[in-house]
């Protein structure tokens, strides 16, 4: 099957890096976008070539979502498939975009499908056959790990992890400037910081080992330093207040995109 990702910006390419990591051949995906230099491979030719099957992927902002689909709705054939990205747009304006003989999609990714250590989640308009979900997740989990869930899930799947790599990496950036106080220069701090974050991230992925609570308590001494820490990390409860607004604040904004009309582009 083909691949034409619609969108050269962060996240389309970040989805082209992560196929082509996993293999895709280079002749058969390709990136669109209005930017010439961030287009990759033969687009018009994937799109037009009428031989294979295709699924197109709408990587652009929401907003243009649809003049996107619209423009190229007459290139899609019977069996092809549709998937966007794009927080906020329904299945249902995607439905009436193309005709009932393309299969539509929504995946939620986020950005770690550059590394094929992508979330994704997916949800399907009823109808699509088991043999095209399961084609379609196939080529999915080639980025990472994908969740088919309903269409009411999207906007808190995108709340938790479309957004989720940014919510670790701001902990990262306060980690790192906060090293300044306790008199660890600037130079090596981001460089430990990460090793921290990716060697806990390593544990956290370990199936032999248990999951972040357990883990938590393995490095928590008894009055050590980690409790002293973790006493005014958590203190009156905030981090966690702060935690669930995060998440709540993000859906609400998931679900405003998908109040605004995005039929006219
Ligand atoms: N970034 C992320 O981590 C995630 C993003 N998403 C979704 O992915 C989508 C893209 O986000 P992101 O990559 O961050 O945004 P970017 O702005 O980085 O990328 C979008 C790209 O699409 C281009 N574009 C606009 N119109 C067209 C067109 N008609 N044809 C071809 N290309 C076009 C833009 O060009 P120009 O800049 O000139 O307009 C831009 O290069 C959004 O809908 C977002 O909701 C979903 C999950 C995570
Ligand atoms: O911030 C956004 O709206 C997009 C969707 C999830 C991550 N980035």
């Amino acid at each position: 099957m083909g691949i034409v990702i619609i969108g050269g910006g962060a996240m389309g390419r970040a989805m082209y890096d992560g196929w082509i990591n996993a293999g895709v051949p280079e002749n058969s995906i390709a990136v669109a976008d209005l930017n010439a230099d961030l287009c990759c491979g033969s687009a018009d030719f994937l799109l037009r070539d009428t031989g294979q099957s295709k699924m197109v992927v709408l990587a652009v902002k929401p907003q243009y979502v649809a003049s996107v689909l619209e423009a190229h709705a007459q290139l899609l054939n019977p069996g092809d498939i549709v998937t966007s990205v794009a927080a906020g747009v329904r299945l249902t304006t995607l439905n009436g975009l193309v005709s009932d003989t393309v299969v539509v999609a929504r995946a939620m990714p986020n950005l770690a499908v550059a590394l094929n250590s992508g979330t994704i989640g997916i949800a399907i308009a009823n109808g699509v056959s088991e043999a095209m979900v399961q084609n379609l997740t196939s080529v999915y989990d080639k980025l990472g790990k994908s969740f088919c869930i309903d269409e009411q899930q999207i906007d808190s799947f995108t709340a938790i992890a479309g957004s989720g790599p940014a919510y670790f990496f701001q902990f990262v950036e306060h980690l790192a400037a906060n090293c300044a106080h306790l008199d660890i220069h600037q130079d090596i701090a981001d460089s430990i910081v990460t090793q921290v974050m990716v060697g806990a991230a390593a544990m956290l992925a370990d199936t032999d080992l248990p999951g972040a609570s357990e883990l938590r308590n393995r490095v928590t001494s008894q009055e050590g330093t980690t409790e002293a820490g973790l006493k005014s990390l958590e203190a009156n409860g905030v981090l966690s207040q702060l935690v669930k607004n995060c998440l709540i604040d993000a859906r609400e904004r998931a679900r405003e995109l998908s109040e605004i009309e995005y039929r006219h582009g």
